[in-house]
C-alpha cells in the first residue's frame, strides 16, 4: 500500500476505522470536557451506529476497512513496543512504577484495552491483589482513556508526500497519536510504505498539528488549518518537508478563529469532487487571511521555503487553487439551519468517490441540499456519535484511494 494521496474525494480502495468500544463508557459528566465530549454517549447504541457506517461502507465501496484494534494487537506482539506504550501511558499519571506489574500480568489483548479504554485503579487491584497499597483512589485512573479514538482522522494525515504524524494539542488526546505511529512504524503491512513528513527528526516535542487540519486541495497543493489544534510553527515544518519532498507545490496556512465549533478545517469545508466544496459560510468569512508557502530552493539537505501572506479570503483561494469551483453551503446557507448543522458536522461529509458522499442523518436541510447538486447522498444513524462533536471525515482515515 503506497501510503500516499492525492486527493479527497478518490473512489475509496482502504480505510482505518475505530469502532467505539469501553473508553466511550468512561466518559462522565465529570471528565466530559476534558475529554472533548459534549454529552455521555449510550455505547451500545454508538456500536450500533458504526456499525451502520461501516458496512456501507464496504456494500458501498468495497473497500477494506481496517479496524485499528486489531492492527494494534498485532503490533503489540513486539513487546519492546508494548513496554514503550504502556511507559508513556503511564507516565502521563506518573505511574510508570505499575509499569511491571501490567506487564507481567496482563494478556496482549488486555493490554490493548488498557492502552485505548484507560484502566481504573480498583481495576488493577482486582487483576493484582498483592498490588502495595498506594493513596490512589479507587475510581481514578491509573492510565486515561481514549474515547476520541473513533476519530480516526486526527491522530495522523496522509498527504501526496506521506505522512504527518500529530502532536496532539489537548491532554485528553496526546496518546491517541502515539497509538497510530506505533501501528504505522511496525505493522508489517505498513511499515515499509510510511515516508515521515512530521515530525522532523529529533523533534521531542512537536509542534501541535491534527489531522483534521489537514486537506488536499488538488495534485499540487495541501492545505493546513492553523486553528485550536494546529500551531503555526508545526505548518512550517509539515510544509517544509511536503514542498522538499517535490509532489506538492503549495502549501496554504489557513487561519480559522479558535473556537471550538471551528476546532478543524474540516469542520468548515469538505471537497466532495474536483470542483466542488461543501462549506460553512459564516467560517469562510471569518477567515480573513492565508498564508502560502512555496519552494525557494533547494540544494541537497538544506532546503529554504517562502511564505507570503495573502490577505485572501479561503474562498478566493479556494477559487484560484480549484478551477471553476461550485461551492455549497450547509443547510443552503438556510439561516435557521445553517449554524445547527454546521455544529454537528454538516460541513464535514466523507466522500467516498467523486460526487458520493456520507453523511449524518440529522443534518436534514445540507443532504437536501447535496442532492440538489446531484451528489449522492448516502446517511448513516448520528445520535450517539455525533456527541464527541465530529462528523463522517473526522471518523475515517482514508489509506488508499484510486488517484484521480
Ligand atoms: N477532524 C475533526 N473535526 N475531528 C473532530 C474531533 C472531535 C473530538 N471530540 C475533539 O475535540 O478532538
Amino acid at each position: 500500500m503506497n501510503l500516499r494521496l492525492n486527493s479527497e474525494f478518490g473512489t475509496l480502495k482502504a480505510v482505518l476505522m475505530h469502532r467505539p468500544g469501553k473508553e466511550i463508557d468512561r466518559l462522565t459528566p465529570y471528565n466530559k470536557d476534558f475529554l472533548l465530549f459534549e454529552d455521555v454517549p449510550y455505547l451500545e447504541a454508538m456500536q450500533k451506529e458504526h456499525d451502520y457506517f461501516t458496512d456501507l461502507i464496504k456494500q458501498t465501496t468495497g473497500a477494506q476497512v481496517y479496524r485499528l484494534k486489531e492492527l494494534l494487537m498485532q503490533t503489540l506482539s513486539k513487546r519492546d513496543l508494548l513496554e514503550t506504550l504502556m511507559d508513556d501511558a503511564l507516565k502521563r499519571n506518573r505511574l510508570t512504577h505499575f509499569k511491571e506489574y501490567i506487564l507481567e500480568r496482563f494478556s496482549t489483548a488486555e493490554c490493548a484495552l488498557a492502552l485505548t479504554a484507560g484502566i481504573k485503579v480498583h481495576e488493577l487491584k482486582r487483576k493484582i491483589p498483592n498490588l502495595p497499597k498506594t493513596e490512589l483512589m479507587d475510581y481514578a485512573f491509573v492510565i486515561t482513556p481514549c474515547p476520541n479514538l473513533y476519530f480516526q482522522r486526527d491522530p495522523m494525515a496522509i498527504t501526496p508526500g506521506g505522512i504527518i504524524f500529530s502532536s496532539m494539542k489537548m491532554e485528553g488526546r496526546q496518546r491517541e497519536a502515539n497509538l497510530l505511529r506505533a501501528v504505522f512504524e511496525n505493522h508489517p503491512e505498513f511499515m515499509e510504505h510510511v515516508n515521515t513528513l512530521y515530525p522532523v527528526n529529533g523533534h521531542d516535542n512537536p509542534p501541535s498539528i491534527e489531522g483534521g487540519d489537514v486537506i488536499i486541495l488538488s495534485k499540487k497543493a495541501v492545505a493546513i488549518g492553523n486553528s485550536e489544534r494546529t500551531e503555526e510553527k508545526a505548518i512550517y515544518h509539515a510544509a517544509k518537508a511536503l514542498l522538499a519532498e517535490g509532489t506538492v507545490e503549495r502549501v496554504y496556512e489557513v487561519h480559522l478563529p479558535k473556537k471550538r465549533q471551528y476546532m478543524h478545517l474540516d469542520t468548515v469545508f469538505t471537497i466532495l469532487d474536483e470542483n466542488l466544496v461543501l462549506t460553512y459560510p459564516d467560517a469562510l468569512n471569518a477567515v480573513l487571511q492565508t498564508s502560502l508557502y512555496t519552494l525557494k530552493e533547494q540544494e541537497g539537505d538544506k532546503v529554504h521555503i517562502k511564505r507570503q501572506v495573502l490577505n485572501e479570503s479561503l474562498l478566493t483561494v479556494l477559487e484560484k487553487e480549484i478551477p471553476h469551483l461550485e461551492i455549497l453551503s450547509t443547510a443552503d446557507g438556510n439561516p435557521d439551519y445553517s449554524m445547527r448543522e454546521q455544529w454537528f458536522d454538516g460541513a464535514n461529509v466523507f466522500a467516498i468517490g467523486p460526487r458520493r458522499v456520507i453523511s449524518y442523518n440529522r443534518n436534514i436541510h445540507t443532504n437536501r441540499a447535496l442532492r440538489n447538486m446531484g451528489v449522492e447522498v448516502l446517511e448513516i444513524p448520528s445520535s450517539e456519535l455525533s456527541r464527541g462533536l465530529g462528523g463522517p471525515r473526522c471518523m475515517t482515515l482514508p489509506l488508499s484511494r484510486s488517484k484521480v
